[in-house]
């Protein structure tokens, strides 16, 4: 069975494996034990305080397969992406360059230095066993974080973004990097991105150049990289944006990645999600459903996992003894349940755009 909860401190050694097998690193989940040391105790720290508005809480979750004894994950959630040091993207923009004398008008796109998400939520620093890559335990891992939001929604922005990382290619060159940050930081692109993970990120207004780019002075490959994903992460791309997550014009300071932007109340997850008390039945004796995350109520002790969404004909959720012991549920207590499967784009309508986030 595979539940995801609240990281601790034994966790450590799996976090390494997985910070160090996340393709691409990822700046917020660094290869480093003392890092992550910190970020096991900051989010102890944040599920135990009392806290009424989001602010510079990180909640750290991992992804526990209980048959194997072993944690396969760990996905995180900032409750404000810039809550102490701000945080940085591009956003796109467009210029009118126009000359009544010369007869010309010309749009032109550039990028300009940001730190408009750093209100929002950030989800982040998910990384995952390869064996589970693409099963329902990658949703479970992405999207638990959501039905955790959902029950303790004082504690997040009412913007959830995602940043995505960016395009590379075939030799693991960011073209966006080669053309735009390499020339003022003077490093590779994997060492840029280990060093903002494990150090202050005030080098990057230091350094970064504080004018707006234009994008014509870029390389073409440059250019082709903005708002593109890094291959690996199409998958979990598209499932965000099936969510109800919308591209934002803003994209990373380093790879050009996409950041996707939500209003949570818009979201499937929390549309769907429903308040269940519980009834507790053998596994054989499970009627046939489709399968649904199902949390507790229970902030420290969290538990999120995928089960069966078998309603009583009173709306109660009927859960196996396995599933209700997990989840720390007695009989008639309350869970929250939202289905596993989202709604395919096209029948999907968020009902904004971009424009209004
Ligand atoms: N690809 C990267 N490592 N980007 C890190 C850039 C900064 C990031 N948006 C932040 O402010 O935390």
């Amino acid at each position: 069975m595979l539940v995801v909860r609240p990281v601790q401190p034994a966790d450590l050694p799996a976090l390494e494996r997985l910070a160090g097998s996340a393709t691409p690193r990822l700046t917020n989940l660094p290869a480093h034990r003392d890092r992550l040391e910190e970020r096991i105790a900051r989010s102890r720290q944040a599920f135990a305080g009392e806290v009424d508005f989001p602010g510079d809480e990180h909640y750290t979750f991992v992804l526990e397969d209980r048959e194997r004894g072993e944690v396969v994950g760990t996905a995180t959630v900032r409750a404000q992406a810039g809550a102490r040091e701000a945080y940085y993207t591009y956003r796109q923009e467009t210029l009118i360059h126009a000359s009544q004398q010369l007869n010309v008008r010309r749009e032109v796109q550039t990028l300009a230095l940001s730190h408009e998400v750093s209100e929002a939520s950030l989800l982040c620093a998910l990384s995952l066993d390869a064996r589970y890559k693409g099963t329902s335990a990658e949703s479970l891992l992405r999207r638990a974080r959501l039905m955790f939001i959902a029950q303790y929604p004082e504690r997040f922005a009412e913007i959830l973004a995602m940043a995505f990382p960016g395009y590379l290619d075939a030799d693991g060159e960011s073209p966006f990097w080669n053309s735009v940050g390499r020339h003022f930081f003077v490093r590779d692109y994997h060492e840029i991105n280990y060093l903002a993970g494990v150090r202050s990120k005030s080098f990057i207004a230091e350094v970064m150049p504080q004018f707006p780019l234009y994008l014509a002075l870029l390389t073409p490959q440059a250019r082709a990289a903005i708002g593109r994903e890094h291959p690996d992460h199409e998958a979990a791309l598209a499932e965000m944006l099936a969510e109800g997550f919308l591209r934002s014009r803003h994209v990373d300071l380093f790879d050009a990645g996409p950041v996707i932007k939500g209003e949570r109340e818009r979201l499937a997850t929390f549309r769907c999600a429903a308040w269940h008390p519980v009834r507790i039945r053998p596994a054989h004796a499970l009627p046939d459903a489709e399968p649904a995350m199902v949390a507790n109520q229970q902030l420290g002790d969290f538990r999120c996992v995928v089960a069966r969404y078998a309603l009583s004909p009173t709306g109660q959720l009927i859960l196996s003894p396995e599933h209700a012991d997990v989840l720390g549920v007695e009989e008639g207590r309350a869970v929250l349940a939202a289905p596993l499967a989202l709604p395919s784009s096209d029948e999907f309508d968020p009902g904004y755009d971009e424009g209004e986030l």
